[in-house]
């Protein structure tokens, strides 16, 4: 057989002296990528261990997969950090489907090694048909730049880092070399299961897409990177102008009424003349006012909020409807308009 080259990793991240979790699952994704760092490791001076959360789901499959993990470090001489979690009951007290309820528990275990000092760093192993599917996911279900960002190749935390070192790279390709090593992994019966949209994006609609552009995959993760980079800027923005547009608190000025100070109610004023006049930028200030009183807005929400901003005099007043007055957004946030402010509060009480 023709030797298969290694994966490329994403080296940005990885210096001299990094104690880095490699998190397997014992996938082909994480195997493979336990097996490209050992390759580098000496020449980068990583020090690598291995981290394996069992959910407690699965049943025997886990069992097994958990045994394989450990063998896997053994025969690498690596040290193994491990956990058994409870998912369903997670999932039942935290009203959580068992995904995020298992994800939670994993990046749960993850931060506590990162916050004890046992490692500097933990590595999963996301690939470029992750990120392709996580994008494609978001756009289906309707997303910000945020949210079409998809996975981060470093997520920064208190203390240490989570690093994705492979989402440059195909899982076609990962298997392809884990078979010319004749490495072997184990396959997760619940990836086949088209009960999962992420399988049906993965089996069903990605195929059909790259009928289209045989490139879709790189094409959507390309989506991510533009977004982060995008998000990046306007956060950085929003950092800038923010604390001299949000007055939280503040009685409505310029004649306006004042609105209700119920001591259940929290609110916020936004200055209509301050406001830049970019609806990139109107959108995020006024979803960080909302988020800022707990509420995410969504699409629709935005636009509603959006109009309220609009010149209640002059020329541009005339082509449409005056800006409404109140509005109540759902989730007890409800938003007042008077000729200078936008005040947004929220009722405990809802
Ligand atoms: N049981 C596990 N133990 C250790 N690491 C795991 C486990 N399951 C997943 N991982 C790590 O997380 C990576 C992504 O796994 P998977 O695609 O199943 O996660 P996901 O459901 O997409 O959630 P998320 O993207 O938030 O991690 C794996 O490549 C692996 O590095």
């Amino acid at each position: 057989m023709p030797a298969v080259p290694a994966p490329i990793l994403d080296r940005r991240n990885l210096r001299p002296g990094l104690r880095l979790a490699v998190a397997v699952s014992g996938g082909a994704d994480s195997v493979a990528l336990l097996r490209a760092l050992l390759l580098v490791a000496p020449e980068i001076g990583l020090v690598l261990s291995v981290v394996h959360v069992h959910h407690g789901i699965r049943g025997e499959e886990a069992d097994t997969d958990a045994a394989f993990v450990a063998s896997l470090a053994a025969t690498h001489g690596l040290a193994l950090h491990s956990r058994d979690v409870d998912t369903p009951t997670a999932a039942t007290e935290n009203r959580e489907t068992i995904e995020e309820a298992a994800r939670n528990l994993r990046y749960g275990f993850f931060r506590e090694l990162l916050a004890a000092g046992t490692v500097d760093a933990v590595a999963t192993a996301h690939t470029l048909d992750d990120q392709a599917e996580t994008v494609l996911h978001k756009l289906l279900r309707g997303g910000w730049t945020e949210g079409l960002s998809g996975i981060h190749p470093q997520l920064a935390e208190a203390r240490g880092a989570i690093l994705r070192p492979f989402l440059n790279v195909r899982r076609s390709e990962i298997e392809a070399w884990l078979r010319a090593l004749d490495q072997p992994w184990r396959e997760d019966s619940t990836n086949a299961d088209t009960v999962y949209t992420r399988n049906r994006l993965r089996h069903e609609l990605l195929p059909a897409l790259a009928a289209y552009n045989p490139q879709i995959h790189t094409q959507l993760a390309a989506v991510a990177t533009i977004a982060r980079d995008e998000e990046a800027y306007w956060q950085a923005e929003l950092a800038r102008i923010l604390p001299q547009l949000l007055l939280p608190g503040k009685p409505v000025r310029g004649g306006g009424r004042s609105a209700s100070t119920h001591p259940d109610e929290a609110s916020l004023a936004i200055e209509i003349e301050r406001l830049p006049a970019a609806p990139a930028l109107r959108r995020r200030i006024l979803r960080t006012a909302a988020r800022q009183l707990g509420v995410s807005l969504n699409y629709e929400q935005t636009e509603r909020l959006l109009a309220m901003c609009a010149p209640s005099t002059g020329l541009n007043a005339a082509a449409a409807k005056p800006p409404a007055k109140r509005q109540e957004l759902g989730s007890g946030l409800i938003a007042e308009r008077s000729p200078r402010e936008l005040r947004l509060s929220r009722s405990a009480r809802e």
